[in-house]
């Protein structure tokens, strides 16, 4: 075994005493591994063909929802329990927070979760994700009123992702830099293969749904039609397009060779607040963007600055390499 396959233990271990990192976010974090590692079983199962089609159900968010995002909800819901210092946990699926304490404490956490991200991939065989982001309070909080949970994702002390890809990757920061695992088939571990992951600062690929060009504002027309204009446009540089419609498979790619990944507000979400939603997405993305040398923005704000409103809040989402973001922050300054 080379330095660079240990296992995400040993790696917790390693950080607990090089940064202090708290014994019980270990526990919790080793839960969140279990919980990736799970679902990734339950997708790839053979057995599970069938179970991935659409429930009678829907979400708070008024989309149907898949079998398999209850499932993989229910699964962060009992791992997230175990550690005794979880106060409450938030979920895309869930409409009311899940409070875990009656009375939460300074030093508990606060556990945001998408279960599963990109879910419209799953009947279609396509990459789709979790992800989380994990809150330590820094003061007692009210466990009677939901508008406790909302905390600024610049108090977040760790954030991550599980890609289900050809592979299963588990990617997480515990705001020291940003590391990647790998799932081992076979001894089920997820081993360091990406270590100190860094975006590059310039980039010549950008991912949005270019469907939605009718609806988009003024800033990310001129920033896409620039982008498309290639060599001969006022940017100089033949551009590259992805869109995967999974937002962990856009910042995995964005993690591994860089890019820039825009979910804007356009006219067509512009009264929900966006797309992607800020507790659960924008907010664990935004942190790993950035201590990977990224920046995240809404084009006007740095998302971790936002003071949330509500728990299943929609935002703008623009993110990855810095040259861009700050390309796409100065066309919304002077639109
Ligand atoms: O359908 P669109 O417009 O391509 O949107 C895709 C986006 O929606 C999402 O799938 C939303 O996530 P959920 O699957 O968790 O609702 C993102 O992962 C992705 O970036
Ligand atoms: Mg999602
Ligand atoms: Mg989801």
């Amino acid at each position: 075994m080379t330095a660079q396959q240990i296992t995400f233990r040993e790696f917790l271990l390693s950080e607990r005493s090089q940064h202090q990192l708290d014994k019980d976010l270990i526990f919790l974090l080793e839960d969140i591994a279990t919980s990736c590692r799970i679902i990734s079983h339950q997708i790839r199962g053979g057995a599970f063909a069938g179970r991935l089609g659409a429930t009678d159900a829907t979400n708070v968010q008024g989309e149907t929802q898949k079998q398999l995002d209850v499932i993989a909800n229910e699964v962060f819901v009992r791992h997230c329990s175990n550690c005794n210092r979880v106060a409450a946990l938030v979920s895309e699926e869930v409409d009311e927070v899940y409070w875990l304490k009656d009375e939460p404490q300074a030093g508990d956490y606060l556990v945001y979760f998408d279960p599963l991200d990109g879910s419209s991939n799953l009947d279609v065989n396509l990459s789709v994700g979790s992800i989380f982001s994990i809150s330590q309070l820094p003061t007692a909080i009210d466990a009677t009123d939901d508008r406790s949970v909302l905390w600024a994702g610049s108090e977040q002390i760790s954030a991550g992702y599980s890609v289900y890809g050809p592979s299963t990757a588990l990617v997480v920061t515990t705001g020291t830099g940003v590391n990647g695992f790998t799932h081992q088939q076979g001894t089920g571990e997820f081993r360091l293969t990406f270590p100190d992951m860094v975006i590059p600062e310039t980039t010549s690929e950008f991912a949005i749904n270019a469907s939605r060009y009718t609806l988009w504002d003024a800033p990310v027309r001129r920033y896409y039609d620039e982008c498309i204009a290639g060599n001969a446009g006022p940017r100089g540089k033949a551009f590259n397009m992805r869109w995967t419609a999974s937002m962990v498979a856009e910042v995995h790619r964005i993690l591994t060779r860089g890019g820039v990944f825009l979910y804007p507000k356009d006219t067509g979400n512009a009264e929900a607040g966006g797309k992607l939603r800020l507790m659960y997405e924008a907010n664990p993305m935004a942190l790993i963007v950035e201590q990977a040398g990224g920046a995240a923005s809404t084009g006007s704000d740095r998302i971790l600055d936002l003071q949330p409103t509500s728990h299943h809040q929609r935002v703008p989402v623009i993110l990855g390499s810095r040259e861009e973001v700050a390309v796409l922050d100065r066309y919304h300054r002077d639109a």
